[in-house]
């Protein structure tokens, strides 16, 4: 038959289903920044247990005409695992919601991930995407430089102070639980240091939290002038402008989280190489670490993970995910022949290399 072309009437609906899907899969991210923009972890968490649905609308408060709306944006949200919902035992017609372990990562006390769905659903931040395809039929540039006239990301963040903290306040977000994990069920990486800059640190938040563990290790966070222009006078931290690709203070070891993914083969050697240059020979302790991802295929959604951010980097900085080969490659070429590979969290690995 003309319509299925030999394949299955099921097989056909099945990719029918899939195209919908995938065409309207900004439905999930927009509903997830709206329960942010609403506070309705927070809301539920202040609840203290299963909250009906009536009660969250008068918490935000909405006007009530909108409560069947709320009931919708939460059946989304808890078919994604955002929300758990049950059964209100009060009320047969309602149903209540409570946190899961992913809203728990939304709420404003303690180290939450808000900021991070707030700047992946900005507009200035999504404008990018929109010209992926003119991108691809032009030489050179990303596609956020196709967007704004030439500017990369740090050109733009420069210029316009809110895109900045905005920035680097989902990158330290982000950050803060990520290496809060690093120094409490890994602390081996730290140990026995006595200095450490973290390269592209942004806020300083890793420093900080470094600093915090571990008392003895002078903690240093290096990044863009312009960045480092807007941390506060900290005793914990120091604070060094500059650029990686001309110096990098030396240190027994330099922290690199999220930073070799930005950037192409060449730049990762170049800045590796300043790396190099600023860290003791491994007999003294000198080591860089590395956060940063490597594409595997062991757990699907943690591939898919890598596979997204890969276009991120693509569209926004020119930068990439790499596989274990690829990382090595860099190494290599950087000069480091001796590095080992952690994959101990989650979507991220640990990698060391030893001068
Ligand atoms: C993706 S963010 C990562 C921030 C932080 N390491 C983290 O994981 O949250 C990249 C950082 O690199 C910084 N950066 C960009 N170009 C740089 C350069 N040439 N020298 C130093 N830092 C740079 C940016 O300002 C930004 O803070
Ligand atoms: O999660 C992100 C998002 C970006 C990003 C998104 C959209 C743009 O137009 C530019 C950048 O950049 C990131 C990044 O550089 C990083 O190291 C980690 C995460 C993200």
């Amino acid at each position: 038959m003309e319509l299925t072309n030999g394949r299955s009437f099921d097989k056909l609906f099945q990719a029918h289903t899939l195209v919908l899907n995938q065409s309207l899969s900004i439905a999930g991210l927009m509903s997830l920044n709206c329960a942010v923009e609403l506070g309705i972890a927070d809301l539920i968490h202040s609840h203290g247990g299963p909250m009906p649905l009536s009660e969250l609308a008068r918490s935000i408060p909405i006007p009530p005409e909108k409560a069947p709306s709320l009931r919708r944006l939460m059946r989304l949200l808890a078919s994604h695992g955002v929300f758990a919902a049950e059964p209100d035992g009060n009320s047969e017609s309602e149903t209540a919601y409570l946190l899961t372990p992913f809203s728990e990562l939304l709420l404003t006390k303690g180290t939450n991930l808000s900021a991070f769905i707030r700047v992946n659903s900005d507009p200035a931040f999504m404008k990018p995407w929109f010209h992926m395809g003119d991108w691809f039929k032009r030489k050179g540039s990303t596609p956020f430089e196709v967007a704004y006239d030439g500017k990369c990301v740090w050109d733009l963040t420069k210029q316009r102070p809110e895109l900045n903290d905005m920035f680097n306040d989902a990158m330290s977000c982000e950050t803060c639980w990520v290496v809060k994990a690093m120094v409490t069920e890994f602390p081996q990486f730290f140990r026995g240091l006595k200095s450490l800059v973290d390269v592209g640190g942004g806020t300083g938040a890793s420093a900080r939290m470094v600093a915090e563990a571990f008392p003895d290790v002078k903690c240093t966070v290096f990044d863009l002038p312009h960045v480092v222009a807007t941390l506060p006078e900290s005793k914990l931290v120091n604070a060094v402008g500059g650029s990686m690709f001309d110096s990098i203070p030396p240190a027994d070891a330099i922290f690199l989280k999220s930073i070799l993914h930005n950037w192409s083969d060449e730049d990762c050697v170049k800045i590796l190489k300043r790396c190099k240059e600023a860290v003791p020979p491994k007999e003294e302790g000198g080591k860089v670490i590395i956060v940063d991802m490597v594409i595997n295929s062991h757990y699907p959604k943690i591939t898919e993970t890598h596979l997204f951010y890969d276009i991120c980097m693509m569209i926004g900085l020119g930068g990439m995910e790499r596989e274990e080969h690829e990382w090595r490659k860099i190494f290599n070429n950087a000069g480091f022949n001796d590095y080992k590979f952690f994959p101990i969290l989650g979507v991220y690995s640990v990698i060391e290399l030893y001068p």
